[in-house]
């Protein structure tokens, strides 16, 4: 119980085809806020964990079995009558043809579609995770534009790029941004809003900078860089899509620095309501560490390039 409500912790998978439809499931007559659609899932038994309650829920519930999957992010959610953490999985491999076991109707749903459905308040906050890539690169900030277009094909291929390039003057910016995005490239800019929304790319606030806002900008994605839990719930108010903690490792350019270590990270990550990139010392290597400290991935400029 939390409070006066009782606090149920469910484990819920999110279905993933190649084609990038997500399953839905919509909860049938008898159970609590039917007709509403979600993630097929259910709650976590005594003395079971998050990841043998997604395969035995994914089983009963659809008939099939989970062969892999990642942690994708977990909730807490204040319903009238009850709390709700929600650990949510990717499940990115299964055997099986989802079948209706349970009297739900079933959805194979395009995630730009789902906006069509009346869902539970918990699926749009998963939705943000969903869209975003692993990797969160920064441009080392004296990279020259020549060199960074030749060490581009080295990067995770759908990493986001945050153009960090602060000797570059605007119009040069402008121009450097506007040839990469032609590229196909996920590009971040932190020069003004404007330019994010001209080139429909994400834009990326230093503390500094999303601290003086008071709504969410009117850019494409938001993106912004925290220090800790009271970063992260700022940023969550401000609707950003994601967000930046860190540092997490001592780094080489940071000497002496505090560190929040993967545990301080998960304490703040978890049930942020945010996706959340782990960055300073951290680089592709320690991918596994981010999913399972309650990350979105991993962040870092001297790791990547
Ligand atoms: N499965 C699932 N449950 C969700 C989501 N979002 C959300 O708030 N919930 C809530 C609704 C319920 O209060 C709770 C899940 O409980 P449930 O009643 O479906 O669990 P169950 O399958 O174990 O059902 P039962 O045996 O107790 O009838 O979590 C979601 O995306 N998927």
């Amino acid at each position: 119980m939390t409070g006066d409500l009782p606090l149920i912790e469910v484990a819920c998978g999110v279905l993933q085809r190649a084609d990038g439809q997500v399953l839905l499931a919509q909860r049938p007559e008898g159970k609590i806020a039917a007709g509403y659609w979600e993630f097929p899932g259910g709650k976590i038994e005594p003395g079971e964990s998050a990841d043998e309650a997604l395969l035995r829920e994914l089983h009963e519930e659809l008939g099939v079995a989970v062969r892999a999957a990642r942690p994708l992010i977990r909730l807490r959610h204040a319903y009238h009558n009850r709390i709700v953490i929600l650990d949510t999985w990717l499940v990115t491999d299964f055997d099986g043809q989802p079948q209706s076991r349970e009297n739900q109707a079933l959805a194979w749903v395009a995630l730009d579609a789902i906006a069509a459905y009346t869902t539970l308040p918990t699926v749009a906050p998963i939705l943000k995770p969903l869209r975003l890539p692993a990797h969160y690169v920064f441009t080392p900030p004296t990279i020259d534009p020549a060199t960074l277009r030749d060490r581009l094909p080295a990067l995770p291929g759908d990493a986001l790029l945050r153009l960090r390039l602060p000797a570059l003057d605007d119009r040069a910016y402008a121009a450097l941004a506007a040839s990469l995005r032609r590229g196909g490239h996920r590009l971040v800019l932190d020069r003004d809003p404007a330019l994010s929304r001209e080139l429909e790319c994400g834009w990326h606030a230093t503390t500094r900078a999303w601290r003086a806002l008071r709504q969410r900008p009117d850019v494409p994605a938001f993106y912004g860089s925290a220090h800790g839990r009271a970063d992260l719930d700022a940023l969550r108010r401000l609707d950003a899509d994601a967000a930046v903690l860190g540092a997490v490792l001592p780094t080489a350019s940071h000497p002496g620095e505090p560190t929040l270590g993967w545990d301080g990270f998960a304490g703040a990550a978890l049930e942020s309501g945010l996706p959340v990139y782990a960055i300073g010392g951290v680089g592709r290597e320690h991918l596994l560490y981010a999913w399972q400290h309650g990350g979105q991935g991993c962040a870092g400029i001297s790791a990547y390039w």
